[in-house]
C-alpha cells in the first residue's frame, strides 16, 4: 500500500503582494545532508492543524514574524509540490505585518533575493525546489500573488 506524503506548507514570502521585487530565503541548519541549502521557511503540518494554520505557526516559530498570505504557488498536486518519496509542499506568497525576520530556529542565515532571472542562482536551493523557485518568478513577473488561500 502506498504511504500518503506527508504535508509540508512553506511560504514565498516578497516585499509587496502588488509589486513584488524581492523574496525572502531562508539556509537550513539542519538536518546534516539539507545544512547550508535555502530553502521557502516552513514545516511540517500537525496532526489535526489545517494547512494554513500551520504555515503560521512554523514562521511564528522560524523567524519570528506574522504573515499576511496571498495566493497559493499551485503544484501539479492537490497537496502542492512533490518533494521526495515521502513528501510534498503547499507554497503561498506572503508579505509580513508584523516583526523582523530573524534565523530563530532551523537556519542559520536569511537573504532578501531579487526576483529576475538570477532568483534560481543566486543561492544554493535545495535540488526539490527548482520548479517552484521559477514558478514563484513567473507568477511575480505576471502579477498573480495577491488573493486568498
Ligand atoms: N520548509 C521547507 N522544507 C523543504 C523545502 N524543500 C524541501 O525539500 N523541504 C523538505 C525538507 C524537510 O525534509 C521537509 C520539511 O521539514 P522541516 O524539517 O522543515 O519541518 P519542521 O520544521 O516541521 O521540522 P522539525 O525540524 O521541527 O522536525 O521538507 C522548502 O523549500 N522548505
Amino acid at each position: 500500500m502506498n504511504t500518503p506524503l506527508k504535508q509540508i506548507v512553506a511560504v514565498a514570502i516578497v516585499d509587496d503582494l502588488t509589486s513584488p521585487t524581492r523574496m525572502l530565503a531562508a539556509r537550513r541548519n539542519r538536518p546534516e545532508a539539507l545544512a547550508g541549502l535555502w530553502e521557502f521557511p516552513g514545516g511540517k503540518v500537525e496532526p489535526g492543524e489545517s494547512d494554513t494554520s500551520a504555515v503560521h505557526r512554523e514562521l511564528r516559530e522560524e523567524l519570528g514574524v506574522e504573515l499576511s498570505l496571498g495566493a497559493e504557488i499551485t503544484g501539479p498536486l492537490a497537496q502542492g509540490w512533490q518533494l521526495n518519496d515521502k513528501a510534498a509542499m503547499r507554497v503561498w506568497f506572503a508579505v509580513i505585518t508584523q516583526g523582523e525576520p530573524q534565523p530563530l530556529d532551523g537556519h542559520d542565515q536569511l537573504a532578501w533575493l531579487d526576483l529576475d532571472d538570477s532568483l534560481g542562482e543566486a543561492v544554493e536551493w535545495i535540488p526539490a525546489d527548482a520548479p517552484i523557485v521559477r514558478a514563484c518568478l513567473n507568477l511575480s513577473r505576471i502579477g498573480h500573488l495577491a488573493g486568498h488561500p
